[in-house]
């Protein structure tokens, strides 16, 4: 038995793992065959339960395989005819990658990286955000932070957005450092933020209206008008780590590597149509008119969909309250790849390279040291934007976003070779891309996270890390261990 270096994962190993440190992204390494992956705590598990896994996105996989290492029956029945969820790669001509939902990761993400270091992905480092801000019809330039054309505040002057945000946040009482603590918010914190808008709690530390616009520029999906609550995890990610890479080939390669353990446990094309417990057991209809039984079942279904279905005995009021009252966001990402990254000529790049009011409110440059030379950046439209660009012609609708910044930033994007757009509304299986927690509904951090009978429930939007691998994860190591406390972490499992 070799036990696996990566739970003594720290960032530095990391990094040299990954290849981000001295060098470009490591050489892909296949993770061991399913064989030799085999169960190793088969004989500590007390008594083997028969689980279904509804959904193989993150957090279906994370829970499926943290109890098939604990030698439990698990199956994973899955929608759509692919695994990952809401990471689905793109191929783009020169053998690039672009992103339809989860695009880049940090190191500020442990649960993410031990996940990808455990199956020796190799990576491509990107470079953070220098954005142009396009915004009440000006255009100001991080790196040139003075002048400014919005009327700042003596004291907000001089200083990048991220700081400014920062301090602002510590005036009441917040660390952001904290805010990714699994246990956070205490009860005290949950209700001082609960009934607050980004906006108002900006506000009530004095904050200009100019800069209350430039964060939201910057803050793109979520606007200042958003539960403070939900909004903050967001701002953790973004602002507290600058170390952002994706996986070379995709995204997707992290699921599909989880999977490949699982071997025939996943079955693909089966959507569940229905969910029924008694004392005894329970059992799940799937679109096929198969009936699947079952001790446990954990659903990863989106809210948006788990809505529509057939669950016997209903949900109790309050669950039956927080599926239909969550809300959820449209996104579309246009993606553009391009001759040459030639924006790093001007001076702009990263994550955002562009942030604005404009119709589309973030251009991402995810190039940074992808083999292939070409440029690699997708425009991110939501809510309103995501709507009105979905009335819009479908043929030209993609081209149009691009030519409105081209004639923004001239010269930034002259050498487009390929176009395509990825809607989230259109999905099937989650007509949405991410959850957002509405104001006031704090309760919901204590709802999602309680079973109903045999009945547990993970995903992404049951943590406040919504739109986030790392609490997809999160959520799916919190039900295997609602079913067997021992459940792991893969990266912390024995392998042989
Ligand atoms: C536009 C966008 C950008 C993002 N950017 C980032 C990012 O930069 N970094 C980051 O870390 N995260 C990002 N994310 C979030 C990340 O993609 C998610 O956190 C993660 O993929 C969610 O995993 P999940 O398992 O919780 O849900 P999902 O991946 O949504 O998995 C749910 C699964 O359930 C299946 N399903 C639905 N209905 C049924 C049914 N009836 N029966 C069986 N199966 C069903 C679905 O097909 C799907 O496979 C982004 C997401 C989007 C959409």
């Amino acid at each position: 038995m070799e036990r696996t270096r990566a739970n003594q994962l720290n960032r530095r190993r990391f990094l040299a793992q990954a290849g981000l440190v001295g060098g470009v992204g490591a050489v892909a390494t296949q993770p061991g065959s399913s064989q030799a992956l085999a169960a190793s705590n088969l004989a500590s598990s007390s008594k083997p339960s028969r689980v279904l896994v509804l959904g193989a996105g993150m957090s279906g996989l994370t829970a499926a395989l943290a109890l098939h290492r604990r030698g439990h029956d698990v199956q994973v029945l899955e929608y759509q005819n692919r695994i990952g969820g809401r990471l689905i790669s793109v191929p783009l001509k020169n053998g690039q990658t672009t992103e339809g939902g989860g695009g880049h990761f940090r190191t500020n993400m442990p649960l993410v990286c031990g996940y990808i270091s455990r199956f020796r992905l190799p990576l491509i480092a990107m470079n953070d955000g220098c954005p142009r801000f396009h915004v009440a019809g000006q255009i100001g330039d991080a790196n040139l932070m003075q002048p400014w054309p919005w009327e700042l505040q003596p004291g907000e002057r001089n200083v990048s957005l991220p700081s400014l945000l920062a301090n602002a946040l510590v005036k009441v009482g917040i660390n952001l450092n904290t805010v990714l603590e699994p246990h956070w918010p205490n009860p005290q914190v949950l209700k001082q933020l609960d009934p607050l808008t980004l906006k108002s709690l900006l506000q009530s530390t004095g904050a200009s209206e100019a800069l209350i616009r430039l964060i939201d520029a910057y803050a793109a999906e979520a606007t200042v008008d958003t539960a403070v609550l939900a909004l903050l995890p967001d701002f953790a990610y973004h602002f507290a780590d600058r170390n952002l890479f994706r996986i070379a080939g995709g995204n997707e390669r992290l699921p599909q590597a989880m999977a490949q353990v699982l071997g025939n446990r996943v079955h693909l094309g089966v959507p569940a149509v229905s969910i029924r417990q008694t004392a005894n057991e329970i059992s799940v209809v799937t679109k096929d008119g198969r009936t699947w039984t079952a001790d446990s079942v954990i659903s990863t279904i989106p809210f948006t969909i788990l809505r529509e279905m057939e669950i016997t005995p209903r949900l109790l009021p309050r669950k039956q309250a927080l599926v239909d009252q969550l809300e959820w966001s449209p996104v579309v990402k246009v993606y553009v790849q391009t001759r040459t990254p030639l924006w790093l000529k001007n001076g702009v790049h990263g994550w955002p390279m562009a942030a604005s009011d404009r119709p589309w409110e973030r251009v991402i440059d995810i190039t940074g040291n992808e083999p292939g030379g070409y440029g690699n950046i997708f425009f991110y439209l939501t809510g309103k934007n995501a709507e009105n660009f979905l009335k819009r012609p479908k043929e030209t609708r993609a081209m149009e976003v691009v030519n409105q910044f081209r004639a923004d930033l001239p010269g930034l994007i002259d050498e487009v070779v390929t176009v395509g757009e990825f809607s989230w509304p259109d999905q099937p299986w989650i007509k949405a891309a991410f959850a957002n927690l509405p104001l006031g509904a704090g309760w919901m951090i204590q709802e999602w996270q309680i079973p109903e009978g045999r009945l547990h429930f993970a995903g992404d939007f049951t943590t406040l890390k919504s739109g986030w691998v790392e609490g997809a994860i999160e959520s799916g190591l919190r039900a295997a261990r609602q079913i067997d406390p021992q459940a792991r972490p893969e990266f912390e499992i024995e392998l042989s």
